[in-house]
């Protein structure tokens, strides 16, 4: 189907080209015109801004969103309220707070605009090869669109989750549950970098990837970082938020429930801007592995 994509960074370059590989017609804008010329040039239709997005696409219109959450997905979804036409439907792909996702859903409906809040996984490699997604919306209107998240996803990597909202909701836990698991394996790196032995640690995230309890898309990316720099001494332990680690904890909070490992891995993200640790390093290496997140270098 055609399809308009906004944001060609990490990840939506290569979903861009996932979805041309798959047959859809994709028109593109970025506010970086490189990115659009270098999108063109792959079979994608270029778009200066987004009236010239809207103009080229066929209505109802489908525009897909894969830029920062916050305040750049906000001066995106307002623009395009204006932009859209009844029927029309905005799909934002990026890491939104739900609670924000509602209030755009409930500006749009005034429009007769749908909203679908779609909570991608994968990283950046998920995007070009096939991702995973969460998606919240229209239950009637999901199954016109339905074939996009179908021929951009792996195997049964895409949920159609209930109303909007469910999807960014879904999305925000399934990262808190990242900011635990990434914690408690980079801890286990840290006290084997403690012991008296000295272990090799690209063999062991090898042997721990085969036949372990622990085998994991995780200790895979670790057996790559490490291949690469084998005590990861290159880079500092910083480890950044985007945060969906933060709006889990304070759902939690809001249901008044006991959710202390996240808790605890949230704040130890916070403690990494002042400490520099062998566990810091591999949360970093991690988030560097699969979605390309800067780090810092040593
Ligand atoms: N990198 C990752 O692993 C994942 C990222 N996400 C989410 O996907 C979204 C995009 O992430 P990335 O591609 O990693 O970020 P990115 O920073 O690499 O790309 C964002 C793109 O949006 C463009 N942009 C900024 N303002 C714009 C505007 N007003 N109009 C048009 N384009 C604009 C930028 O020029 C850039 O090309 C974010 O919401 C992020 O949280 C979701 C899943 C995984
Ligand atoms: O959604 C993702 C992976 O699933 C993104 O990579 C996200 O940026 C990770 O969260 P944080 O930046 O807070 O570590």
């Amino acid at each position: 189907m055609q399809v308009g994509l906004v944001g060609l960074g990490k990840m939506g370059y290569n979903l861009g080209l996932n979805l041309i590989d798959n047959n859809h017609q994709v028109v593109v804008n970025d506010v970086n015109s490189e990115q659009i010329s270098k999108m063109s040039n792959e079979g994608a239709i270029p778009a200066e801004d987004l009236k010239a997005l809207v103009n080229r696409l066929e209505r109802p219109r489908t525009v897909w969103m894969m830029v920062p959450a916050g305040e750049v997905t906000e001066a995106v979804v307002e623009e395009l309220s204006q932009l859209l036409e009844d029927g029309d439907r905005v799909i934002d792909g990026g890491n939104s707070n739900y609670k924000e996702s509602l209030q755009r859903a409930e500006m749009l409906q005034k429009k007769n605009i749908f909203f679908f809040d779609v909570g991608t996984s994968g990283g950046t490699e998920g995007a070009r090869q096939g991702a995973c997604y969460m998606i919240g919306g229209d239950a009637d209107q999901f199954k016109v669109i339905e074939s996009l998240f179908a021929d951009t996803s792996v195997e049964n990597g895409y949920h159609y989750a209930g109303r909007v909202g469910s999807g960014h909701f879904l999305k925000m836990v399934h990262n808190g549950i990242e900011y635990g698991m990434m914690q408690s394996i980079a801890e286990g790196y840290e006290i084997l970098e403690k012991s008296s032995f000295d272990f090799d640690y690209e063999a062991v995230s090898k042997v721990w990837n085969n036949g372990s309890v622990i085998r994991s898309w995780l200790i895979e990316l670790m057996e790559n970082a490490f291949s690469k720099d084998a005590k990861l001494e290159d880079i500092r332990g910083v480890m950044n938020t985007s945060g969906e680690g933060k709006w889990t904890v304070e759902t939690a909070l809001e249901l008044e429930m006991a959710a202390p490992i996240i808790t605890m891995s949230l704040m130890m993200r916070s403690r990494s801007q002042e400490n520099d640790t062998f566990s810091g390093k591999v949360v970093a290496a991690l988030r560097n592995e699969f979605g390309g997140h800067a780090v810092v270098q040593k």
